[in-house]
């Protein structure tokens, strides 16, 4: 069933998917294993040869494959990507290896996998992954014999769907953003070559296409190119191979802007740093633009040498944080709407609050919940989004503190968290005060003078009052009410 189910999935994908994109990216695929989840439906389990790839189809594929899935199966099926096993590579069946002589194409395959396996974005791939071709070969879609060129309309290898105007603006990202569109704006001019590094999910990928899709809207003659740092690699290898460094020359060198991802992947890869050094002397000088990404910042890259990395510093390197609350839940707003299905703000306030390690996490977990309440056919409420994230929210095992209250408190009623220890009386102020106040003597075992001394060393009784009165508001006042109960299950967890 498990194999009918992922070949009926990819009939309907075949048909709905341009034919290029399926070919690429979902025909290759090993059949997904697929379990039984109990309650929450299925999990399909689809190994996935390297790491680029794996984010690929995850941030382009998985709410589609999930949501194709789940309406052949009659019930929700969550879709988990993992790299393949080095000993064997998810698509040794399915893809032909080029051919040559068996042998090299043994040592090729393994190789391959072991690329694979390393691609992951650690410090330590480093000293392991440091031999040149063919080691180097991981990820390049096209010298795989299933996998057509790409088309004319998608040279660029740009995502159309990554624009500036689904990237939600925020602190985390305001820095990186503005520098972006500047370039996109007036490529070569400012801030070349541009840096931007971070954490996993933060965005730096959606922020170097919106950089391409941009430039091309205004300009549809620009030569533009993104690329994943694995391809590159890929490229200098089948060049190195072929001997035929010219040609790899007039492909990166005529470009007008070049957006290379994930830059510390050339660790330890000499070859291909020199003929990035190469390529990134020659688009300077003739004020083409160069952005990368990196999950650092330049000098904190490893195994790439040090003419590189300051030339890497040399523009303008920008850092994209982990969004805050706010931009948390304006990111979980704008990708429901654009999934057609408006969150409820406190659902989004809900999940937010709950979810804070990356972007990529906060789409996974809105996924659960709108794929949850589909299939249940019920209202999406905190109640929902509860059941539908269990497993995610037990393993924070949340202990409520008065701390986490002043928090989450100040957070909701947007006023700082310094201010509920403040002697500050305004009302704007002072009511949440009361309310974490309240919230406190509810959901810790805090006697009401402890209480008071975490808030700044107020006197008993003034616990005592907050309390009565909230506690007594909220008969009567429904939105009162409502607040607190969102206030409640957020700090439940
Ligand atoms: N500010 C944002 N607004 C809307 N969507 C965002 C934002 N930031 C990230 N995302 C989404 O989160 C997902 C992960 O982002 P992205 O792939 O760009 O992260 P990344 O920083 O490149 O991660 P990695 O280092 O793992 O490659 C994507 O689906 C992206 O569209």
């Amino acid at each position: 069933m498990s194999l009918d189910l992922w070949q009926g999935a990819c009939d309907r994908l075949a048909a709905e998917l341009p034919e290029q994109q399926f070919l690429t990216w979902i025909r290759p695929l090993p059949p997904a294993d697929i379990s039984d989840a109990g309650a929450e439906g299925l999990v399909a389990c689809v190994r996935v040869p390297n790491r680029f790839k794996l984010d690929w189809i995850r941030s382009q594929y998985s709410p589609r494959i999930e949501a194709v899935l789940g309406e052949l199966a009659g019930k929700p099926v969550r879709l988990e990507l993992a790299l393949a096993p080095r000993e064997a590579p998810a698509n040794a069946g399915v893809r032909p290896l080029p051919s040559r002589p068996h042998s090299a194409a043994r040592v090729l395959a393994n190789a391959m996998a072991v690329a694979s396996q390393q691609a992951v974005p650690v410090p330590s791939q480093a000293s392991q992954g440091g031999s040149e071709p063919p080691t180097e070969d991981a990820a390049e879609p096209a010298r795989s014999g299933t996998l057509p060129q790409a088309p004319v309309t998608n040279r660029h290898r740009l995502n159309p769907v990554l624009t500036f105007d689904t990237l939600v603006a925020g602190r985390a990202n305001q820095m990186a953003r503005t520098a972006a569109l500047h370039v996109a704006g007036a490529p070569g001019a400012m801030y070349n070559p541009l840096f931007i590094y971070g954490g996993v999910g933060l965005g730096k990928t959606h922020l170097v296409h919106a950089v391409g899709n941009q430039l091309l809207k205004d300009n549809p003659n620009a030569r533009v190119l993104y690329l994943h740092a694995e391809q590159f690699i890929s490229d200098v290898v089948k060049n190195y191979q072929r001997k035929t460094f010219d040609e790899l020359k007039a492909k990166y060198h005529q470009l007008d802007l070049l957006l290379i991802d994930d830059v510390q992947f050339f660790a330890g890869k000499e070859r291909t740093q020199e003929e990035f050094f190469n390529a990134f002397e020659a688009l300077l000088a003739k004020k083409a633009h160069i952005i990368m990404t990196s999950d650092t910042y330049p000098k904190g890259l490893v195994d790439i040498d040090e003419r590189l990395t300051s030339r890497f510093d040399s523009g303008l390197t920008v850092a994209i944080e982990p969004p805050e609350l706010e931009m948390r839940v304006a990111i979980l707003l704008s990708k429901a709407k654009a999934e057609g299905t408006p969150l409820p703000e406190d659902v989004a306030f809900f999940v937010a609050k709950n979810v804070r390690a990356n972007v990529r996490e906060l789409e996974g977990a809105l996924r659960k919940v709108l794929a949850y309440a589909k299939f249940s056919h019920k209202e999406i409420t905190i109640h929902l989004a509860r059941e539908a994230l269990k497993d995610l929210l037990s393993i924070q095992n949340r202990q409520i503190s008065v701390e986490n209250i002043q928090k989450t408190v100040a957070d909701f009623y947007k006023i700082k968290v310094a201010d509920m220890y403040s002697k500050k009386r305004p009302a704007s102020i002072a009511r949440p005060r009361q309310i974490a106040m309240y919230l406190a003597k509810e959901l810790t075992q805090k006697s009401l003078p402890e209480i008071g001394e975490l808030f700044g060393g107020r006197d008993h009784t003034t616990v005592l009052h907050a309390v009565r009165k909230i506690g007594g508001e909220r008969q009567k006042n429904t939105e009162l009410n409502q607040q607190l109960h969102v206030l409640e299950q957020t700090l439940k967890g």
